[in-house]
């Protein structure tokens, strides 16, 4: 489908399954809804309203909800999140449009100074929206006041064109997201009422005067919010799928023999093929409990925070941060391993992975840069790291977050284990990445220090050490999905068969990390190479085990043929009729027969024409 027809589809979608809700009462926050938009996942249209929603209860009074929230819900307007600029995605502080408070009128006066200060990604924007939620720079009783939120209509609710002072369009052609109309918009001096700035943790008052009810940092909250929902709704069933499909393709798929007399292979018995697909599906359930558990978490935490309580903020701002960066990392490196595991069929658009690949890796950038996200979570380590250290071998004054109890917890020198088996002790292999992130961590700040100590600037010395913060907080992540995963299991002790089949992805799923980063593991010996080789020939056994229930722990994600959308991953198996017959529907083997002939009969026609020339 061309990008205009991916628009309009993804619309009707986006209103026929708000129509089936209402019609058969399905809740907002339902589990319904959220199984539909999961099994469309990506293709519905008005996923940035939804955003503009998530922001406007996070930042916005009551009353402010109260008057917008049912204008949204009942799609009377159509709004966007507009944080984004030309110039700045990642540095808030940085941004360029400006909203100046006028006491004499009671508006606020919002304008993009600068070219680089036009809005520049927002989805929804670019032909559905009518209103915005702009992020701009508040100047208020003479002072800048940092990034606030402002509701601004953009365009008519009468006929839809562009509101005065406003230009607004499509940023032309992406990677993916055809479906979506990301866009630009540029503000020339357009005035909303003082009622329009959402002032949950800020208000100005009639007469211009600033009072601050949060932090800093406060406007930032529907960025958790987004993070934390993005990772179970959109960006954890794009690997699934891609596993489903590669998953199912690898048993039909017959290609070499491994014994010389055999019939051709399943591809999915070659141990290579394992190694690429079964580490993927591990992280697929890894992934799930992770996101679930952190859901919770969030909707545990998140009443306290709208009430001002910012305690639980930071550590939930990390885990955000860091489950999101690494999710969206890893679920578009798997995407991608799924789809080179199909051979040719796998480029083909036809077996759906393409557009898993492209759409997953989209999400290594929206809503936070991921090396920006792993950043933050490297200095939440490092604060709480330094905590430890004020009275060192004694407990912290004030408890650590639960997230990073281990830093101090006892130190550990070896590894206990004695034979392969050991290395299927969830305890053991919890423990291990545990002493390897905090190796990692005391190590950063230890440079850290030392740069700082013999004289560097504080920012500088920041940034000579971030790549080695960086592995620090991809350790300190890997070791939250295996804690997290773990610690799943443990609450299935009244379902011992399917315990069983999880433990064996959570035991990959910790020992792949391990031998991939082996070094990490070996540096100062925590792991001796004796020890390394016991969890590889745990590994490779696991890899056998796995291979019974491989294809029952892909049906299991529920996805129907229509959702998979892929000739290689359909339920029945007919990979080879429907990539023949699917090619056969392609737009072009039927237009491109008919230009083809015309052009031969019109090169014919001239050929007869031209006087002979001696050729
Ligand atoms: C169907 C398809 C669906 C697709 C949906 C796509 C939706 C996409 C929508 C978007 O992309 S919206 C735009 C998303 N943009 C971003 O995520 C911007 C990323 N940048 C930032 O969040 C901030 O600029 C950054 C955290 C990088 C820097 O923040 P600051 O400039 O305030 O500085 P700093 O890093 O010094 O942080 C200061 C303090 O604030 C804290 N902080 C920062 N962000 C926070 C936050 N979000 N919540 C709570 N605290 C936060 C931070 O931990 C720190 O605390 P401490 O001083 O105690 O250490
Ligand atoms: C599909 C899609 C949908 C989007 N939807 C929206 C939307 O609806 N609303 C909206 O407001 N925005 C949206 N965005 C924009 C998105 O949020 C930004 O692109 C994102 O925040 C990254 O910011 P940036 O583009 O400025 O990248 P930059 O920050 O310029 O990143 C470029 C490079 O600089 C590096 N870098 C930047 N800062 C640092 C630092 N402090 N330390 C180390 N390295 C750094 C990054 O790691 C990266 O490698 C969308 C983007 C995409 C791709």
């Amino acid at each position: 489908m061309t990008q205009n027809e991916r628009y309009k589809a993804a619309m009707r979608r986006a209103f026929h399954i708000q129509l089936i809700a209402q019609r058969l009462g399905w809740l907002a926050d339902g589990r319904e809804l959220g199984y539909a938009y999961r099994a469309l996942s990506g293709d519905v249209a008005l996923s940035i309203h939804g955003v503009f929603l998530k922001a406007l209860r996070s930042l916005g009074t009551e009353e402010q909800i109260a008057k917008w929230d049912p204008l949204c819900k009942n799609n009377q307007i159509i709004a966007t999140y507009a944080q984004t600029e030309l110039g700045h995605g990642t540095f808030l502080q940085g941004l360029e449009t400006e909203a100046t408070y006028d006491a004499a009128t009671q508006e606020f006066v919002i304008h993009s100074p600068t070219l680089t200060a036009t809005k520049w990604w927002p989805g929804d924007l670019g032909r559905s929206a009518t209103h915005a939620l702009v992020q701009a720079q508040l100047i208020c009783s003479g002072a800048r006041r940092g990034m606030h939120a402002f509701i601004v209509p953009i365009r008519s609710l009468q006929d839809h064109t562009p509101l005065p002072g406003i230009t607004v369009g499509d940023i032309g052609p992406k990677m993916d997201f055809d479906q979506m109309d990301n866009g630009f918009l540029q503000l020339n001096h357009v005035r909303v009422p003082r009622e329009n700035m959402l002032s949950r943790f800020a208000q100005v008052l009639p007469d211009g005067t600033y009072v601050k009810l949060g932090t800093a940092q406060s406007n930032y909250l529907p960025m958790v919010v987004v993070r934390v929902e993005l990772l179970l709704g959109e960006i954890l069933p794009l690997l699934q799928k891609a596993c489903v499909i590669a998953m199912r393709y690898s048993v039909i798929r017959r290609q070499s023999q491994l014994q010389p007399s055999d019939q051709e292979a399943k591809v999915l018995d070659y141990q290579t093929q394992q190694q690429k697909l079964f580490p993927q599906l591990a992280i697929s359930y890894a992934f799930h409990f992770l996101a679930v558990s952190l859901l919770e978490f969030f909707q545990r935490s998140y009443s306290a925070i709208l009430n001002r309580d910012f305690s639980i903020l930071p550590e939930l701002h990390a885990l955000s941060t860091g489950m999101k960066a690494m999710m969206s990392d890893f679920c578009t490196q798997g995407a991608e391993m799924c789809r080179r595991a199909c051979g040719g069929h796998g480029y083909s658009k036809l077996s759906g992975l393409p557009s898993l690949v492209t759409k997953v890796s989209a999400s290594c950038t929206y809503e936070g840069e991921n090396t920006v996200l792993y950043l933050q979570v490297a200095r939440f380590l490092v604060k709480n790291y330094l905590q430890t250290q004020m009275s060192p071998g004694s407990a912290p004054q004030r408890s650590l977050p639960p997230s990073v109890a281990y830093l101090a917890a006892p130190v550990l020198a070896r590894c206990p284990a004695q034979r392969a088996a050991d290395f299927l002790c969830p305890e053991l292999y919890t423990t291990a990445w545990a002493h390897v992130a905090a190796r990692l961590i005391k190590d950063s700040v230890h440079h850290l220090q030392t740069l700082t100590q013999s004289g560097a600037d504080q920012h500088e010395a920041w940034n000579q050490t971030t790549v080695i913060h960086l592995q620090a907080a991809k350790a300190h992540c890997y070791y939250v999905t295996v804690k997290g995963f773990a610690e799943a299991l443990e609450k299935l002790e009244n379902e011992p068969a399917i315990q069983q089949v999880l433990k064996r992805l959570c035991d990959l799923h910790a020992i792949h990390g391990i031998l991939t980063n082996s070094g990490d593991f070996l540096h100062d010996s925590f792991l001796s190479g004796a020890q390394v080789d016991m969890a590889r020939t745990a590994y490779l056994d696991l890899l056998c085990l796995i291979r019974k229930d491989a294809i029952l722990l892909t049906d299991a994600f529920d996805f129907t043929d229509q959702c998979l959308n892929s000739a290689l991953g359909c339920y029945d198996g007919n990979v080879y009729e429907r990539l023949f017959q699917w090619a056969q529907k392609s737009p072009t083997n039927t237009q491109v027969v008919g230009w083809n002939y015309k052009l031969r009969k019109k090169a014919e026609n001239r050929q007869r024409t031209l006087p002979m020339r001696n050729i």
